[in-house]
């Protein structure tokens, strides 16, 4: 079973990639966004919650998201292995996640880091803004989103570099260029 991870700023394609990943290796993608989006559409006490920090573009507090991705990862589902897109993005998450994992086998097996510069991500989410109209993709709001990453999620890019897991994908280009890449990358570092 295969536990992998892809971790990226804001916009640089990670739902989009999860999705494709997902449909070709038959594991599941978990995005603790897109959990959070359901329940603020169902208007749900976690939604209502998190509404307040998502609007705002900061991070729901850890205590919420945990417990969460906990919830998430004893269904079943996972079973065959799982994909997780946006979480952990704190180094509290990291060791967080580390204690869920530490009651199964295995630790995760790869990690992929999606990359792109802030300027392309500013402007791949102003033109989704225009789309799909998410709440939080107006600049100052992305801009603070941008921020985050580089202050918190970038120290845990690193925590998974020192343990030797992680593989860079360059972000930039065609989406089905992004995912040959991804495709090669995750073949080279399970070979590995
Ligand atoms: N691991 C997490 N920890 C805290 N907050 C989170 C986490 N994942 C998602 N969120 C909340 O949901 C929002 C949207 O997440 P997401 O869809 O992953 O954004 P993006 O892919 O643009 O970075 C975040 O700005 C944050 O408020
Ligand atoms: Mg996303």
């Amino acid at each position: 079973m295969t536990k992998m991870l892809i971790i990226g700023p804001p916009g640089s394609g990670k739902g989009t990639q999860a999705e494709r990943i997902s449909e070709r290796l038959g594991v599941v993608a978990i995005s603790t966004g897109d959990i959070f989006r359901a329940n603020v559409k169902g208007e749900t006490p976690l939604g209502i919650e998190a509404k307040k920090y998502m609007d705002a573009g900061d991070f729901v507090p850890d205590s919420v998201t945990n417990k969460m991705v906990r919830d998430r990862l004893s269904e079943s589902d996972v079973e065959n292995g799982f994909l997780l897109d946006g979480y952990p993005r704190t180094t509290a998450q990291v060791d967080y996640l580390d204690g869920i994992l530490a009651n199964s086998e295995e630790k995760l097996d790869v990690v992929l880091q999606l990359t792109a510069d802030d300027e392309e991500l500013v402007s791949r989410l102003l033109g989704r803004a225009k789309e799909t109209g998410r709440s939080d993709d107006n600049e100052a709001v992305i801009r603070h989103r941008l921020d985050l990453y580089h202050e918190q999620t970038e120290a845990v890019v690193a925590k998974y570099a020192e343990r030797g897991i992680l593989t860079q994908v360059d972000g930039i280009g065609g989406i089905d260029e992004v995912t040959d890449r991804v495709m090669q990358a995750i073949k080279a570092a399970q070979a590995a």
